[in-house]
């Protein structure tokens, strides 16, 4: 049985950054960084104490003292390079979205599940505390059962960068797959893995990149959501799951919750009893510093991974890959329906 797994961080980007801070903060041992040049992967690894760095990351996945490989590159590299990590041999996190496409997800999927390794999409929202007292209360049953989810995801993009990766198509760049991703996840948290109806709307850019999106979709059995992400307003970054006896309210951040409040019905139509849960976040280890807003909560999927890897599971029940595929799936047919293809993408990939 694996104690604790040794990392390789695949990457020396500012998720990255955050990532190793998360796996230093959680008492973890970072193996090595590797990058596309030996200076940066350096810079990285002296800040994180990783015990080497080096320049290329084939030298990285074929590092015998890395045990799982942490994909922190841009969209478009998550393919190659999880693949390339689980051709090695190595358990795979990798940042979200897991891959471009449905179809290139289920490749890593497939891969993993041939090869018998470990393979988690990031999606770090699914291991807040809140986020798992938001699951508790809804297992419970005491607030019946969810029927509609609302929520939001904005901020102004970095406008002065117009080759960033965000605005960049060639990086598969926009709101949905950056940050829409995080309200798909929460309503496939409430209602469930299956494939709902989608009907979408996107504001593009010049270059065809949705600055802003809004999706609604419907479970006919089960409830629906109305999510709107978006790279041009600044949003309160709220979420709301509605029951059918009361309702819960995630504050902003809601992509890294800390604190969220219970209001149950009390009987009487717009009277509520009011509960409020709070987990302020983890302080980081001394030295350390993070890029991200809320980094510091990068410790709950550290441990959450490594638990998961003890315990020789190949996935993480906490977010299955069959959800990630199912969250995957319903980009595509948003993506679809807005008109957003990515070049690296053949004519039929997104199906
Ligand atoms: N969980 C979270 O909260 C967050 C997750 N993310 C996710 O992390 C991933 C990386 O985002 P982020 O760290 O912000 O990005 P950065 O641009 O900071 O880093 C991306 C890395 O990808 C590699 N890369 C390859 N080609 C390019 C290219 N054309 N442009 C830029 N980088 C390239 C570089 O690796 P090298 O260092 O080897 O040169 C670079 O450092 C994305 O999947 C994003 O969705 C991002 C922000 C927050
Ligand atoms: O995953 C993310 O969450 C936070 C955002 O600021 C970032 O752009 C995105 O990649």
């Amino acid at each position: 049985m694996m104690e604790r797994p040794r990392w390789g961080i695949l990457g020396a980007g500012n998720i990255c950054n955050d990532f190793a801070a998360g796996v230093v903060t959680a008492g973890g041992s970072i193996s090595a960084v590797g990058a596309s040049s030996l200076s940066k992967a350096q810079a990285l690894a002296d800040k994180v104490k990783a015990s080497r760095a080096v320049g290329s990351y084939e030298e990285l996945v074929a590092d015998p003292d890395v045990d799982v490989v942490y994909v922190g590159t841009i969209h478009t590299m998550h393919l190659p390079h999880a693949r390339m990590a689980l051709n090695a041999g190595k358990h795979v996190v990798c940042e979200k979205p897991l891959a471009v496409n449905e179809k290139e997800a289920q490749e890593l999927v497939d891969l993993a599940r041939a090869k018998g390794l470990f393979l988690m999409e990031a999606m770090w929202t699914r291991f807040f505390p809140v986020t798992r007292k938001v699951q508790e209360i809804l297992a419970s049953g005491e607030l019946g059962a969810p029927k509609s989810v609302q929520a939001d995801f904005g901020f102004i993009g970095p406008m002065e960068d117009k080759n960033h990766r965000l605005w960049d198509l060639n990086c598969a760049g926009g709101a949905m797959l950056d940050i829409g991703i995080y309200l798909v996840q929460l309503a496939t948290m409430v209602f469930g893995a299956s494939m709902p109806s989608v009907q979408s709307t996107a504001l593009l850019t010049p270059e065809g990149v949705d600055h802003e999106g809004a999706l609604s979709l419907c479970w006919s059995d089960k409830g629906s959501a109305s999510l709107l992400f978006t790279l041009r307003a600044t949003t309160p970054e709220h979420a709301v799951i509605m029951c059918e006896k009361g309702y819960i309210r995630l504050h902003g951040p809601a992509h890294t919750p800390e604190r969220m409040t219970v209001f149950k019905s009390s009987g009487v139509r717009g009277k509520f009893e009011e509960q409020d849960f709070d987990f302020p976040l983890p302080q980081l280890r001394p030295g350390l510093t993070v890029i991200y807003p809320s980094s510091e909560g990068m410790m709950y999927q550290v441990l959450a991974a490594e638990k998961c890897l003890k315990e020789q599971k190949l996935e993480c029940p906490e977010y299955p890959l069959e959800e990630s595929l199912t969250v995957m799936r319903i980009m595509d047919a948003y993506r679809r329906q807005v008109g957003v293809t990515y070049p690296s993408e053949s004519t039929c990939t997104v199906s």
